[in-house]
């Protein structure tokens, strides 16, 4: 392990809500943010159907099956495995949901005729190049994908909770989110540390508006150009540093 390594899992170790996760028994301190998020903008009631997106190891869904109870009913999909629940109605399967493969996969969990789900909730993460704009354009793709599983999967009036990280093209997001929610909030829970680039967004009450496939191929394609030439940046800066050396 080296020295940056080990200071991380020092510095988790004595994180507040990581040390309350533990003696809570909940699967990860991300638990504490749907909380404290629920707590403010309410947007999951009992007995509702929860869809989580990119669910592991499990937090976010052990907080939606506390609120839903007995009656409400929890799909999550990730693409890790998730360790079964001890409940009938929390379930987790291994999947993209980027593919469509696996959204039908999830409809044929939903347990009602209309396959419609209450609420979507999303914590998901791309993977972390550790270039802020980069990482930035990639989550900004995946909560693009998220709002468009949300048009299709949520019942009229539903609610959506989605993470994203900071940068320049939030306001266009917030904005696309508008088109499809009557009310729209940006937030960052007490439980998310302070230097994470990480907000989330809490839209309530689904129009019922269908998704317009044009948003996100608009999206896709700037997402695309703008990963490609950063990176080429980046690596030009990185060759140049080396060279002088
Ligand atoms: C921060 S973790 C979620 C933590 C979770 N909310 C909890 O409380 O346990 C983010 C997750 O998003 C998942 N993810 C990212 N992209 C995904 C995709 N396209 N499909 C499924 N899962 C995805 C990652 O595998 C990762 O497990």
């Amino acid at each position: 392990m080296g020295r940056k390594d080990k200071r991380w899992v020092l510095q988790r170790k004595r994180d507040f809500y990581y040390k309350l996760a533990k003696k809570l028994k909940y699967r990860s301190r991300a638990s504490f943010k749907l909380m404290q998020l629920n707590e403010k903008f309410n947007v999951i009631k009992p007995g509702k159907i929860v869809l989580d997106l990119g669910c592991a190891p499990g937090g976010w869904m052990q907080v939606a099956r506390e609120i839903v109870g007995d009656k409400g009913f929890v799909i999550g999909i990730d693409l890790q495995p998730v360790k079964p629940f001890e409940y009938d109605n929390v379930v987790a399967i291994k999947g993209d949901f980027t593919l469509e493969e696996n959204l039908n996969k999830i409809r044929e969990l939903i347990p009602n005729d209309e396959k419609k789900v209450d609420v979507v909730i999303s914590d998901a993460s791309p993977n972390i190049s550790g270039y802020w704009d980069i990482d930035h354009a990639r989550s900004i793709d995946l909560v693009t994908t998220a709002l468009q599983i949300a048009t299709e999967m949520l019942k009229e009036r539903g609610n959506f909770v989605a993470k994203v990280f900071y940068g320049d093209m939030i306001d266009d997001y917030v904005n696309l989110v508008k088109k499809y929610f009557e009310k729209v909030y940006i937030t960052k829970p007490q439980a998310s540390r302070k230097e994470s680039a990480e907000v989330y967004v809490i839209a309530k009450r689904y129009t019922g508006k269908k998704w317009e496939e044009e948003d996100k191929i608009k999206r896709v394609k700037k997402v695309e150009n703008e990963d490609n030439e950063l990176l080429a940046k980046k690596i030009k800066e990185i060759r140049k540093l080396k060279s002088k050396k």
